[in-house]
């Protein structure tokens, strides 16, 4: 079966990827170099798998590598094995949700973790599920949280020293975005740790000392209700040992309702929604916490994904392009800011991020206040850049430590947004906000971006009419994969970003591509299956995207061998 140090080298053992990010630093790099920027251009299918049924839409998913089998999740909690040589399904998994499950922003599912003779993956209903490898039997499944309360999962969970890591999801309804850790023999929990000041976790079954300052950053009881769900999974940084979680926005959206006065001395943050937290894989205790958007108003979740890189001095950094629409590098360490900077044009809400690493906030371009309006409840509604949506979203970047570059998939939009009076209901939509979606610029929404992290430069941009909704992967080949709503699975120099090679597969790719060898052969795969948020929330966007059709299959690609 898998082993810790299999997990711990899987960048490198080309010939399987057990976790999600492609190794655990999650580069989605592939050292790989047989197919490459001079013969991409004969890369053909080697077979395409449908996922069936009429669960056919949001396929987010990263395949998984291991001993000849692919593993790969579908749209509504479904897992298959599927044998890489023929392309035939060895045995399929469907979690049967129940009704009422309650994601904000569809039906979708990220990937699974690979760990001894188990796959381990998160379902919509709040579950986590450990099958067998060989027979897909479950062998142990547990309840994350309450499905009826607005929790839901939805992305890959992460495996450290024998510990099966898990977010969760539901910010949009007012739940408390947590940690856990179970052994992942067991299933037993290990410990809890929630993400909002005054929450207690608990460590073996003890409540945990893990208090810190007792909710300080919040007004009244809204902490209690606070989200900052951790929807987007966790990285595992093995050089400091720690676990870097995103914590996504605070609830409700209506920023007024979360105002405790003071907006200079940090008083009034809301912590530790819309941050990166460092936090100790072995007790669940907090190291250091980086919040991006203190205080946020806008939907900016703090959940990006965090890539440990080296940069060009030899400093050990993390890298993170976060919703808010800015670039940010950390020190490895502690968490520490190092920089920021803009990776999407004319953004609203801040002026820039000042030398601590807080915004300087464009106050004026915060949605106003129902309580001061005269119109029966509604705020100012303002113009702002990036949309809720994001200058990035969950899909993830790529970095190639061959060229020094991040690849970052990102959107180029506005919307507008208001706030509106809310209370909190458990299990009701919990926002106080409303918003339509426009595109800032006629031609394009999505933009690939080479960025060079030293400097915040971009070295080469790709423009997409859609939104890009897709994971990016790099290679020692020289290449970038990703791909677009319109269907197209590309392939980009990545020095020069010219476009090398694409393939129409059918739907529109929300999936993020992996590539591994078997047989001393190179192969690329992607899911393909266009949903997500942008058809739910897209706004004026979404108009300009129904045309495309839904879909749920994978891609299996490869350079025909003549002999
Ligand atoms: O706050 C949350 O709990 C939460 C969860 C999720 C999710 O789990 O998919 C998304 C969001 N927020 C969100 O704000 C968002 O824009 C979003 C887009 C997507 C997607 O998969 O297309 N999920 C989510
Ligand atoms: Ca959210």
């Amino acid at each position: 079966g898998v082993t810790e140090e299999d997990i711990a080298n899987d960048q490198n053992i080309t010939t399987q990827i057990v976790s999600n990010g492609m190794g655990r630093h999650q580069q989605r790099f592939s050292p790989l170099d047989k197919v490459n920027k001079e013969n991409v251009k004969y890369l053909v299918p080697a077979w395409s798998f449908s996922m069936g049924g009429e669960k056919q839409r949001g396929q987010e998913t990263q395949p998984l590598i291991y001993d000849g089998i692919m593993y790969v999740t579908g749209s509504y909690s479904r897992l298959y094995a599927i044998d890489v040589e023929t392309g035939e399904e060895i045995w399929q998994y469907d979690a049967r949700l129940p009704e009422g499950i309650l994601p904000c922003c569809d039906v979708i599912n990220r990937g699974g973790a690979i760990y001894g003779d188990k796959i381990y993956f998160g379902t919509l209903d709040a579950r986590i599920v450990a099958l067998d490898l060989k027979t897909g039997d479950v062998v142990w499944k547990d309840k994350i949280a309450d499905y009826k309360a607005g929790y839901s999962y939805t992305s890959a969970p992460l495996i450290v020293d024998g510990l099966v890591i898990t977010g969760n999801s539901g910010g949009e309804f007012g739940i408390i975005g947590e940690v856990q850790a179970r052994d992942a023999e067991t299933g037993d929990v290990v410990w809890t740790r929630p993400v909002i000041e005054g929450h207690m976790g608990t460590l073996n079954g003890e409540e945990s000392t893990m208090t810190g300052e007792l909710n300080a950053t919040w007004p009244g009881d809204l902490w209690k209700t606070g989200g900052g769900a951790t929807w987007l999974g966790g990285t595992y940084d093995a050089d400091t040992d720690t676990l870097v979680f995103g914590a996504g926005n605070p609830a409700p959206w209506n920023s007024w309702l979360r105002d405790a006065g003071d907006k200079t001395d940090g008083s009034g943050d809301n912590l530790y929604a819309a941050s990166r937290i460092g936090i100790d894989p072995a007790t669940g205790e907090i190291k250091w916490h980086f919040q991006t958007t203190p205080r946020e108003g806008w939907d900016f979740d703090g959940v990006n994904e965090v890539v440990p890189f080296v940069d060009a001095e030899g400093n050990k950094r993390f890298a993170t392009a976060d919703r808010n629409g800015f670039f940010y590098v950390l020190n490895r360490e502690d968490g520490a800011f190092v920089s920021a900077s803009p990776f999407v044009k004319d953004i609203t809400w801040a002026e820039g991020i000042d030398e601590n690493g807080r915004p300087i906030y464009n106050e004026e371009n915060r949605p106003g206040n129902p309580a001061d309006a005269a119109d029966g409840g509604k705020g100012d509604v303002v113009f702002s850049v990036p949309s809720f949506l994001g200058g990035k979203n969950w899909m993830p970047m790529a970095h190639s430590p061959a060229n020094g570059l991040f690849f970052v998939p990102s959107n180029e939009w506005g919307m507008d947004i208001w706030n509106e009076p809310v209370s909190y209901k458990e299990g009701a939509a919990y926002l106080g906000s409303g918003f339509t979606i426009k595109p800032i610029f006629e031609d394009y929404i999505g933009s690939l971006k080479a960025i060079d992290p030293n400097t915040g430069d971009v070295k080469w941009e790709y423009k997409n009419d859609a939104p890009l909704w897709g994971g990016v992967m790099a290679t020692a080949g020289g290449l970038v994969f990703t791909g677009t709503p319109e269907g197209y699975l590309k392939a980009f120099d990545a020095d020069s970003g010219e476009e090398l090679w694409k393939f129409q597969t059918g739907s529109g790719i929300v999936g993020q591509p992996v590539t591994w060898e078997q047989d001393g052969q190179q192969y690329v795969a992607v899911a393909s299956g266009w949903g997500g948020a942008v058809p739910l929330w897209g706004g004026e966007v979404a108009k300009k995207v129904n045309f495309l059709n839904q879909g749920g299959s994978i891609w299996v690609f490869k350079i025909p061998v003549m002999n």
